[in-house]
């Protein structure tokens, strides 16, 4: 049994109670951590008893409870270099500091680490988005390579620790029928699409400083992208498929030379979505409605690559939105000749990935019933099975065993802030109208996606 220690840098924040805690029982539970000892730090003057608390709560009954109950609490200012190394003073064995913190706070706590002796071996796990624009995470990075070594960095993106974003890999590169027809021969356009209900949930002090591009697209849908482009590595080792998904990304670029042909932005207005009221967007507590934050975000992008060139990539991802569609939707080209006389072959082809429900569907057009030259669509669904961990526990499995695959390497970081920025300048700038949606219904009417949900 070896000894090691996590630290939750913001213990008392959302993340880390709905998502990385619940994680972390997870994979407590399957006995792959043994001896781990838990610290939660943050501002908020909990003790150890209120902590233990909530870590319980999260694993849920019975799950890790030597963890839970052993667990400390720290009250911290992570932007403090006496009250880091207080923290660190109370580790036990190799550390993992998990920065759950917003992205200027992270910038700050590790501005601060430079002043503080890391134990051997120190692993650092830093949230999305990194940093809060291109030139900020250049300079985390430079940083970062003064804490620790690149293997010991994870860049935690934790779509990539969900099962249906992995399969994207068994399903391109284990089966002979898909890949082939994945070039821009074939394929029309790929819509990559995470419409949530969720509305802000008092998440105004995270949330109001990033909007849906930087929380969503310039994270995790780049990601997915990533995955779906990506050429086939010969071995998922981290170092050739990060290597491959960096290939993706380097040639990635916005669909045109006007940000404002290809983004749109739009924030929701009050509205009712599964019987709740919800404020305007810019009326929730802790807004500044001024900041002009969206919460729905629509992007273009083209992948230039002899593979992809010319296909569009559309990725959106909005809040509150009445239907939740989480999905890739990949649409191939229509059939080059249909013979006269074959009827009803309008719909193209369409391969389905979904986020949520775990679905994978190819829809495409056979005989319906009756006349047998009348053709109808029709879809072929399979669902796919659940992992057994959820995002949070994989993504931490990955930091445990000192595996970097699944963790998003610095310079890939980098690139998906520069693929962003002429948008986020034009946005800043004023060149692209802030649309309204109101909360509950599908969005602005104004949409890059053709294809309507
Ligand atoms: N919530 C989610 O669904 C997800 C969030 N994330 C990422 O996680 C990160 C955190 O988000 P979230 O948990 O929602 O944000 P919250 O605002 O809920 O939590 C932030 C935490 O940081 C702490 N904090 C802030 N400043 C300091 C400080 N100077 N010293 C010590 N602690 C501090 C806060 O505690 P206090 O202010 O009391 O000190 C709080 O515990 C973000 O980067 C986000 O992108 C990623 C995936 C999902
Ligand atoms: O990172 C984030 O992801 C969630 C959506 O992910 P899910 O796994 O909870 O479905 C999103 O709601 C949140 O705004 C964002 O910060």
């Amino acid at each position: 049994m070896t000894d090691q220690t996590l630290i939750i840098l913001g213990a008392s924040g959302d993340l880390t109670a709905r998502l990385l805690l619940p994680g972390l029982g997870a994979l407590l539970a399957t006995g792959q951590v043994p001896g781990l000892s838990l610290i939660g730090a943050a501002r908020d003057d909990w003790d150890d008893d209120h902590w233990r608390r909530r870590v319980a709560e999260s694993f849920g009954d019975g799950v890790a409870t030597d963890v839970a109950e052993r667990a400390r609490y720290l009250p911290t200012d992570v932007t403090k270099a006496d009250d880091l190394r207080r923290v660190l003073g109370e580790a036990n064995g190799p550390v993992a500091i998990f920065f759950a913190l917003p992205p200027a706070i992270t910038a700050r706590a590790c501005d601060a680490l430079l002043d503080v002796e890391l134990p051997e071996g120190t692993r650092l796990v830093l949230e999305k988005p990194f940093g809060i624009d291109g030139d900020a995470a250049a300079a985390l990075n430079s940083v970062l390579a003064r804490l620790a070594p690149e293997e010991r960095i994870h860049r935690v993106d934790h779509f990539l620790g969900k099962s249906t974003v992995l399969n994207i890999l068994g399903l391109r590169f284990a089966n002979r029928i898909f890949e082939p027809l994945l070039d821009a021969g074939h394929v029309a356009s790929v819509d990559i699409v995470f419409d949530e209900k969720l509305a802000l949930e008092g998440r105004a002090g995270y949330y109001d400083h990033a909007g849906a591009l930087a929380d969503m697209i310039q994270s995790h849908l780049l990601q997915i992208l990533a995955l779906l482009a990506m050429e086939a590595p010969t071995t998922l080792e981290a170092g050739e498929f990060r290597d491959r998904k960096a290939d993706v990304l380097r040639a990635t670029r916005l669909w045109s030379k006007d940000p404002a042909a290809c983004s749109r932005r739009a924030r929701y207005t009050a509205g009712e979505l599964d019987g709740r009221d919800l404020p305007a967007y810019a009326d929730e507590p802790g807004v500044d409605e001024s900041r002009g934050t969206e919460t729905l975000a629509e992007l273009v992008v083209t992948v230039d690559t002899w593979r992809w060139a010319g296909v569009p990539f559309r990725l959106r991802s909005g809040k509150a939105v009445g239907n939740s569609r989480k999905e890739a939707v990949i649409t191939f080209k229509h059939p080059p000749r249909i013979p006269d006389g074959l009827r009803g072959c309008d719909q193209p082809d369409r391969l389905r990935i979904g986020f949520g429900p775990d679905r994978l569907a190819v829809d495409f057009n056979i005989n319906g019933p009756g006349d047998p030259f009348e053709l109808d669509a029709v879809s072929l669904e399979a669902a796919f099975g659940p992992g057994d961990l959820p995002p949070y526990g994989e993504v931490l499995r990955g930091v445990f065993d000192n595996d970097p695959t699944l963790s998003v390497r610095g310079d890939t970081a980098e690139q998906c802030w520069r693929i962003v920025e002429p948008v986020v300048s034009a946005w800043r700038a004023g060149d692209v109208p802030l649309l309204e949606y109101p909360a509950g219904s599908d969005g602005p009417a104004d949409s890059l996606l053709s294809e309507s949900p």
